[in-house]
């Protein structure tokens, strides 16, 4: 994929991704995460697949969903398989203490959301440029908001001391949701207590979901120039 060679993180980003794909058994109940670091896992559980290993999966999105039925991944909804074994995804920023994320950089937080909650076991996958002292540090928010009144939402969520730039699409239009939603890249800068914050944006009327992953994590596994990292939840 041409995306995924033109980042230098790739090569990190396929180590973590396959040593996460490596925890997938038989017969699991398997979350399929969303972006580049997950299209990596995605095409070594294809690989695993046609080798024989039989799993379902769930994926966090349209893209995730295709991308595992090229490979011929059985796919199935939480109205038969409502609990998860095991769900893997990236992350766009990993909180070292806490391992409380952000995500949703690539537009998939609710589903991805939804799917963690879903799952015995979460697991992150990332490259060491994404691990932070605080979360905020470097990337916005990303808050998924229903289309109508989202004016009204925004200053709600700017009251809490954000600045809000409405998420657009590589052409420049509105980016929709696989929901059908809208997304508001917040930028609060370094988060103090994101558990706080993520209290304060929910009850917001018109916020769908957040892109903080708050106590969510049992295990990251970070790829570094020296080696793989494993950091586990307290
Ligand atoms: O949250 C996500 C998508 O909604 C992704 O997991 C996050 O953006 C990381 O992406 P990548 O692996 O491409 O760096």
């Amino acid at each position: 994929m041409s995306t995924q060679n033109a980042d230098p993180r790739a090569e990190l980003k396929r180590k973590a991704a396959i040593e996460a794909a490596d925890m997938v058994r038989e017969g699991m109940v398997v979350g399929l995460g969303s972006g580049s670091t997950s299209a990596f896992m995605i095409e070594e559980l294809g690989r695993r697949w046609a080798e024989g290993l039989r799993f379902v999966a769930i994926p966090t999105s349209e893209r995730s969903a295709e991308q595992a039925r090229s490979h011929g991944i059985r796919l199935v909804t939480f109205a038969t398989h409502p609990q998860i074994d095991i769900d893997i995804d990236g992350a766009d920023e990993v909180e070292r203490g806490s391992l409380n994320l952000i995500k949703g950089l690539g537009g998939a937080l609710f589903r991805e959301k939804i799917v963690a909650a879903a799952s015995r076991k979460f697991v992150v996958v990332v490259d060491d440029s994404k691990l932070v002292d605080r979360l905020g540090a470097r990337v916005p928010v990303p808050v998924e908001v229903a289309t109508f009144g989202w004016t009204s939402t925004a200053r709600q969520i700017e009251a809490l001391g954000a600045r809000i730039t409405q998420r657009l699409d590589r052409s420049g239009n509105v980016f929709v949701t696989d929901g059908g939603n809208m997304i508001l890249d917040c930028h609060f800068g370094e988060i103090a207590n994101s558990a706080q914050l993520q209290a304060q944006l929910a009850p917001i009327v018109g916020v769908i979901e957040t892109g903080l992953f708050i106590g969510r994590t049992s295990e990251v596994i970070v790829a570094t120039a020296t080696g793989l990292q494993k950091l586990v939840a307290a």
